[in-house]
């Protein structure tokens, strides 16, 4: 069988953090529902993921997947494939959760349903807070953040982060914290450099995390009108071809080279090993800033139903958009069992 050697780095704790990792957001059906077709492919690609040597999962209460994650790396624990301190398995805690005492609720729930005994990193999904049926909470990111402070206390977790906070909301939380998240997971594609919250957070030595590596690819998980992802663009078939490699193993290698994680999503066994060769070139000057010419801003993980919210972390958009069906469930299908 193949095998990957993937790096690491390291977070601001001392802990070491895979650069690459499995990201586990199936998004939804034809039907607009939760993808329950997409489990079955998720849980051979994520189990040929660990076999092959990915060590890094990253998960979340609302991808409704936590516990085929957790079975798939239990199983393979149990296989003899790896050992838990190998793992760093990563999830979040969604909006509904805000109030401080809520966090435990949540990371508690999580455990459970992960069956592990603790999780390597627990990240605030969003800086906005959402109640069950939809509303702004108004719940100030400080609270909640006091509650991440608690579970790490406990030992319930190893590690503490956020998602989807902006220049501004990393620099309150980190003037007002004890303890500073470890990542700043955010969308982070050729489309979307993101450099000015990139500079931020590694000059804070805060880790960056890339999602939507790809710009997610899938109009069930994007903002409408999103620009292709750049898969056949001649520049970069042209680097790719230079390099051996192809064009999403540029995109990661870039993305690396740029000291930030990776985490993309996909449930094909091929993509799983493609994505993670990506540890045996390098990009030269030239490419790396042809690369950073690509960055024209668009966000594709934009949920602008919740433009008004406190704590919105984007620009919003000027005018009222249309929510496509595709975007249905995920602005209003969230609707967690909090067990
Ligand atoms: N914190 C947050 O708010 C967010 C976090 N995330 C995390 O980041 C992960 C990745 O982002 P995501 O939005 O899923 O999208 P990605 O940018 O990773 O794109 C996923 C798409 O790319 C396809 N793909 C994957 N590898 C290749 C390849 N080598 N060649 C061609 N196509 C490929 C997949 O197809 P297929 O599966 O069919 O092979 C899938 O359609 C998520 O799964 C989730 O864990 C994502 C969004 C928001
Ligand atoms: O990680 C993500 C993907 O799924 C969610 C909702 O379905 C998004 O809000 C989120 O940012």
């Amino acid at each position: 069988m193949a095998r990957v050697n993937i790096p690491t780095f390291k977070l601001n704790n001392g802990r070491e953090i895979p650069a690459l990792g499995y990201g586990t957001w199936l998004g939804v059906d034809e039907k607009f529902d939760f993808s329950t077709a997409g489990i079955p492919k998720m849980i051979e690609a994520l189990s040929y993921a660990i076999d092959i040597g990915y060590r890094l999962v990253d998960t979340a209460h609302v991808y409704r997947v936590e516990p085929e994650v957790g079975q798939v790396i239990n199983k393979k624990i149990k296989e003899g494939v790896v050992k838990r301190e190998e793992l760093f398995v990563t999830t979040k805690v969604w909006q509904h959760f805000h109030r401080e005492a809520d966090v435990e609720v949540s990371v508690r729930g999580s455990l459970r349903r992960l069956n592990l005994d603790y999780i390597d990193l627990v990240l605030m999904h969003w800086p906005m807070s959402i109640s069950q049926d939809g509303v702004d909470e108004k719940i100030d990111y400080l609270e909640t953040w006091r509650g991440f402070e608690s579970v790490l206390s406990k030992g319930l977790v190893k590690s503490i982060g956020v998602s989807n906070f902006n220049v501004q909301q990393m620099d309150r939380l980190l003037k007002n914290c004890k303890v500073p998240p470890a990542t700043n997971q955010i969308e982070i594609n050729l489309n979307l450099g993101q450099k000015e919250l990139v500079d931020f957070c590694q000059a804070n030595k805060v880790l960056v995390t890339a999602y939507s590596p790809f710009g997610t690819m899938v109009p069930s998980r994007s903002a409408p009108n999103s620009p292709e992802p750049k898969l056949n663009n001649p520049t970069m078939l042209e680097i790719a071809k230079k390099h051996g490699k192809t064009v999403t193993q540029v995109t990661l290698r870039y993305l690396y080279q740029r000291g930030m994680v990776s985490i993309p999503k996909t449930v094909t066994n091929s993509r799983v090993l493609e994505n993670a060769s990506i540890f045996d070139f390098t990009l030269d000057e030239s490419d790396v800033a042809t690369l950073a010419k690509f960055d024209n801003g668009f966000r594709t993980v934009r949920p602008y139903f919740w433009q008004d919210y406190d704590n919105y972390p984007f620009d919003k958009v000027p005018e009222k958009l249309e929510i496509p069906e595709a975007l249905r469930i995920w602005k209003n299908g969230i609707n967690l069992d909090i067990d």
